[in-house]
């Protein structure tokens, strides 16, 4: 039954207008991060990790920049537990991170969970109850009061077993499913909450506000986070945290647009895997900061490393498409934005290094780790004269004339379209090798002489159908006077409509010359050739010899 009909929307606005966030434009410093991965994300694995997966992901996380990093559900399985006594017992946490343990509002289990946390530096103890009605009257089938209590009693025993135990913990709650709670009542729970735990300014507490599931359009999301942010208890010592789910495919703009509505924390995870559809993406997240020149706090440099540490470890794949690291969030394959690319590069050289503003990237690719030459123009049966001629300077070296980009651009792009295939720089090479260098079906140049005698006067030595001609022309310069003798001796226009040169850095080799030369044909097509040699002159009448070539055969 594919009905619309039997659904309704579930979740509910604050009792008051709630939209200040509105008025804030952009995100203007990092929130608190906490990482998930190891507890929502590896709930939500098909396999979850092992105790060595986890000890890897977790030195992974230390690395990125978590200060605060959620290690497990202590009382849920063996492996939790004894990742959580192996990362105490080894000294593996460093100084200035905290590690946060999640449970569930049931006695046994905080109390197992206390057990577990026992000689931890420093911890979170995150302590939830459900407060949706869908939860109140179908799974808790409790009254608001008693799910009230669930939670007042967790806060209580938190706060004892704490007095109990040495070490240094901080509370946090989460009135889990509050996207499907009234907000008065979320605020009412959270609020005894806060009551019983009395927090200061040196002993904060967390109060998480989850979009379990998300069920609203995220501008509700803020406004419910606003209300919460305006009406807390004791709010100045309050830390409020967002941990979106990701249901709607909005879990990014919910947290943006908490975090405008007062939020100061995020919790979520690598590439955004978790329960269903994910827990928010904290790269995207940082990365969409870090793109409007915010500083993330997250270290983001490497993503290639990040991206096979991930799919390694939890057999997750990110998508090609994942925004700043899937493997073709740089790429462009369309003519259009290729040309716009690489003009945009050039004008990064020419007049702004400082800033980047190159159209269709909204980062530089490198500062993720990711390079030009692969990643970025990638051409295939979309692209254009742009893009190529970008493919073989960014590669090769070669500086091709504007005038014969147009050329050069439709013989690539049909070779990829007949193919039905992506080419390599590589590949556009080789065409550009086979149309433009020692094209020689109907003749060839075999020696070249020149006298300096009013103007230059030459003897042009040619095989043709396996016959030696020697023609004599002359002209205003060396190539003119070979162009002229070409064109005399075959009764075909052969008029020089393009010609430049550059010098080609081989690595290895020494530096050799490139020449590209068009001719204008009897009909008025334009026919281009390159040649390359030490010698400029040797390089211009190999050029001039392929477009001459080209012309003729296709004028026979
Ligand atoms: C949105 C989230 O991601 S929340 C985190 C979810 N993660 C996990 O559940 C992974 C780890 N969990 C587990 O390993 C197990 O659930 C355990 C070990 C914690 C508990 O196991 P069990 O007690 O066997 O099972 P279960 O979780 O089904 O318990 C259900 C009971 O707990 C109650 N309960 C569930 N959550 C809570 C809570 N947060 N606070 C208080 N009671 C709760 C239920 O109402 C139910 O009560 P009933 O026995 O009276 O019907
Ligand atoms: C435990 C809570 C915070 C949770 O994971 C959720 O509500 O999604
Ligand atoms: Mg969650």
């Amino acid at each position: 039954m594919f009905d619309y009909r039997q659904y309704k929307r579930g979740y509910f606005m604050p009792p008051v207008e709630c939209n200040d966030w509105v008025k804030k434009e952009y995100i203007d410093k990092a929130p608190i991060w906490c990482s998930v991965d190891l507890r929502d994300g590896n709930q939500a694995l098909v396999e979850p990790m092992s105790l060595e997966q986890k000890l890897e992901f977790f030195k992974l996380l230390v690395k990125v920049g978590f200060k605060e990093i959620e290690v497990g559900f202590p009382a849920a399985s063996e492996t939790e537990y004894v990742f959580l006594r192996t990362l105490i017992e080894k000294n593996m946490i460093p100084d200035d991170v905290t590690i946060q343990v999640l449970t569930q509002a049931r006695e046994h289990i905080i109390k197992k969970t206390f057990e577990a946390v026992k000689g931890a530096p420093r911890a979170i103890v995150h302590v939830y109850n459900s407060t949706s009605l869908a939860q109140r009257e179908q799974v808790f089938r409790k009254s608001k009061e008693d799910i009230k209590k669930i939670a007042v009693e967790g806060a209580k025993l938190l706060k004892e077993l704490a007095a109990k135990e040495e070490g240094n913990f901080a509370f946090e709650y989460s009135p889990e499913s509050f996207t499907g709670t009234e907000p008065e009542y979320a605020l009412e729970v959270c609020n005894a909450v806060i009551d019983i735990w009395e927090p200061t300014a040196d002993n904060k507490c967390i109060i998480n506000l989850p979009a379990t599931v998300e069920m609203s359009l995220p501008h509700v999301f803020a406004s419910q986070v606003e209300y919460m942010d305006k009406n807390l208890h004791n709010r100045e010592n309050v830390i409020i945290s967002l941990h979106p789910h990701n249901d709607r495919g909005t879990g990014v703009a919910d947290a943006e647009l908490g975090l405008l509505a007062g939020a100061d924390r995020i919790e979520g995870t690598l590439f955004g895997n978790g329960e269903r559809t994910g827990n928010v993406d904290v790269i995207t997240l940082a990365m969409n900061m870090y793109a409007q020149g915010v500083n993330p706090e997250l270290d983001l440099s490497n993503m290639p490393e990040l991206s096979e540490t991930f799919e390694r470890l939890t057999q997750m794949k990110i998508d090609d498409r994942h925004p700043y690291c899937g493997k073709l969030v740089f790429a462009a394959f369309s003519g259009s934005h290729q040309d716009a690319i690489s003009k945009g590069m050039h004008y990064r050289i020419e007049n702004d290094t400082e800033h980047w503003t190159v159209p269709y990237l909204p980062i530089n690719p490198e500062d993720v780790g990711r390079t030009y030459d692969s990643d970025v123009i990638r051409i295939n049966s979309q692209s254009g004269k742009g893009g190529v001629a970008y493919v073989l300077e960014h590669n090769y070296g070669m500086i091709i004339p504007k005038k014969m980009r147009e050329d050069l651009g439709y013989a690539v792009k049909d070779v990829s379209d007949v193919n039905h295939k992506e080419l390599t720089p590589g590949e556009v090479l080789e065409i550009f090798e086979k149309r433009y260098k020692k094209y020689t079906p109907v003749f060839k140049i075999t020696e070249v002489h020149f006298r300096q005698i009013d103007g230059i006067q030459t003897t042009v030595t040619i095989e043709k159908d396996g016959e030696k001609i020697n023609i004599e022309s002359k002209g205003n310069g060396r190539l003119d006077a070979v162009s002229n003798a070409l064109s005399e001796y075959f009764n075909h226009n052969c008029d020089i409509c393009c010609y430049e040169e550059h010098t080609l850095n081989n690595k290895g080799s020494e530096s050799s010359a490139i020449a590209y030369v068009g001719i204008v044909s009897d009909e008025g097509k334009e026919y281009y050739g390159a040649g390359v040699d030490h010698d400029i002159i040797r390089a211009s009448i190999d050029a001039l010899e392929s477009a001459m070539n080209r012309s003729l055969e296709k004028a026979e």
